[in-house]
């Protein structure tokens, strides 16, 4: 059984989440997703949706067998748990591969690290998204 780990904040929910979930599991057989919490969201603005909100939305998306919210303090503590064969980074999350292969082997951590690539689609993205909606309901 090949587990592996996608991860991410999920804010509002759109086809690009939806692509990077699908082309992580398409590399195993169960697919984990840690989503991340409220208190780490610190690269850019706050997610608009409660982290107990998002983790229900993206435990409900076909491809994923199981989801939960990442830990508060140690960001390696799920993976210690599920102890997965391959970590998925999306095309625009900061880690860079090797970084965290490096990570991973200090604390003897044996996951293969993969990039999956974008989805280009008119709104797939959480922030593109929030800057359509203040822009289209701002006061005339
Ligand atoms: C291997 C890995 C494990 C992670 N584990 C956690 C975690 O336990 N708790 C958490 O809050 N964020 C965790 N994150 C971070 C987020 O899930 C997310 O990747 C990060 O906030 C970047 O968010 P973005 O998807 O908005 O780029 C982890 C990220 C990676 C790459
Ligand atoms: N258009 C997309 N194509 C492929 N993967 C995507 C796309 N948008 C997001 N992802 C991936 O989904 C995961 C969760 O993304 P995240 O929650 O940061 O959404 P986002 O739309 O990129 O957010 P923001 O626009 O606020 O940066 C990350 O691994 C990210 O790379």
């Amino acid at each position: 059984m090949k587990r592996v780990v996608a991860t991410g904040t999920f804010d509002i929910l759109h086809p690009g989440h939806l692509f990077y979930l699908e082309e992580s599991k398409k590399l195993g057989d169960e697919l984990h997703v840690i989503v991340a919490r409220d208190a780490n969201v610190r690269h850019k603005p706050r997610p608009v949706i409660p982290e107990e909100q998002r983790l229900a939305m993206v435990a409900a998306l076909k491809p994923v067998d199981h989801a939960r919210l990442g830990d508060s303090a140690d960001i390696f503590a799920p993976i210690r748990e599920i102890d997965p064969d391959v970590i998925t980074l999306g095309f625009n999350q900061f880690f860079g591969e090797d970084d965290l292969r490096r990570a991973l082997e200090i604390r003897g951590l044996r996951a293969g690290v993969v990039r999956i690539g974008s989805y280009e689609g008119p709104l797939s993205s959480s922030s593109r998204i929030v800057a359509e909606i203040l822009a289209r309901r701002r006061q005339p």
